[in-house]
């Protein structure tokens, strides 16, 4: 069996009075690709937040490789940070920086940066895992959605994280711009061994690249299986997502 990489219990988040996530319960398995589907609104990208302690939970506890979030300092939360990726459903280059300068600016913010050659030599190969190495002086403006979310994966892989958190990678994608990205993802377990969960609305991603599938509903993740055991569910709400 494999280690266990991220662990949530219990996890209660409300807004306002408004709850959210009610008893969220994740085991994340090294090299594992899980999915988790839900309508717009059931806290996806809350959960997401709260995992790399972007969100701060109201109850409930989570581990990321082996560390309770709430026994770090803010140190240690940052070279955590540092191990977990997060792919924003957005992107998020800086319109002002050029794809080099975007690349680079994670680099230059660690404790102990590189030097300027390094850091030239890493976020062109970076550029080379995601194809897109001549697009290293482009402007955000001057590229694709899909060309964006690319780029923005090169600069979540250049701090070498173990876990990659997806949340809508092929969201406002054509097929084809979507069929890549998925194969990225599905390279990044394939060569670099890299755990991942992948927040999605796109059936077709989650069937690629799924190992398990979590459904969050109502605040809960009470449903979890494979692509195709969730498509064949008894209960008719959970084979709607699949329809
Ligand atoms: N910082 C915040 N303050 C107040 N409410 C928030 C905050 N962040 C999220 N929410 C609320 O939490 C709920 C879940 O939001 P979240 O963005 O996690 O949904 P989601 O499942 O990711 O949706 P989508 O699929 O549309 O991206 C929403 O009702 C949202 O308004």
């Amino acid at each position: 069996m494999k280690e266990d990489v991220i662990v949530v219990k219990d996890l209660f988040k409300s807004f306002n009075g408004k709850k959210v996530l009610e008893g969220i319960n994740i085991n994340l398995k090294k090299e594992e690709n899980l999915c988790i589907i839900g309508k717009s609104g059931s806290g996806k990208s809350v959960l997401l937040r709260s995992i790399i302690g972007l969100i701060e939970p109201d109850s409930g506890s989570i581990s990321v490789f082996g560390k309770n979030l709430d026994d770090l300092n803010e140190d240690e939360i940052i070279s955590l940070r540092k191990k977990v990726g997060y792919l924003f459903q957005e992107g998020a280059l800086y319109d002002s920086m050029n794809v080099e300068e975007n690349l680079a600016f994670p680099l230059k913010r660690q404790p102990h940066p590189k030097s300027h050659k390094e850091i030239k030599a890493t976020v062109q190969l970076a550029l080379k895992r995601v194809g897109l190495l001549s697009s290293i002086n482009k402007m955000p403006q001057e590229l694709s959605g899909g060309m964006k979310k690319r780029i923005a994966l090169a600069r979540t892989l250049i701090l070498e994280p173990e876990v990659i958190l997806y949340d809508e990678p092929t969201t406002g994608l054509d097929p084809v711009t979507s069929k890549e990205i998925i194969e990225l993802i599905l390279e990044m377990r394939a060569t670099y061994g890299i755990s991942a969960i992948i927040v999605t609305h796109d059936m077709y991603c989650a069937r690629l690249t799924a190992d398990r599938i979590l459904l969050l509903n109502n605040g809960k993740m009470d449903i979890e299986g494979s692509f195709d055991e969730l498509k064949r569910s008894d209960k008719g709400w959970v084979r709607a997502f699949f329809e």
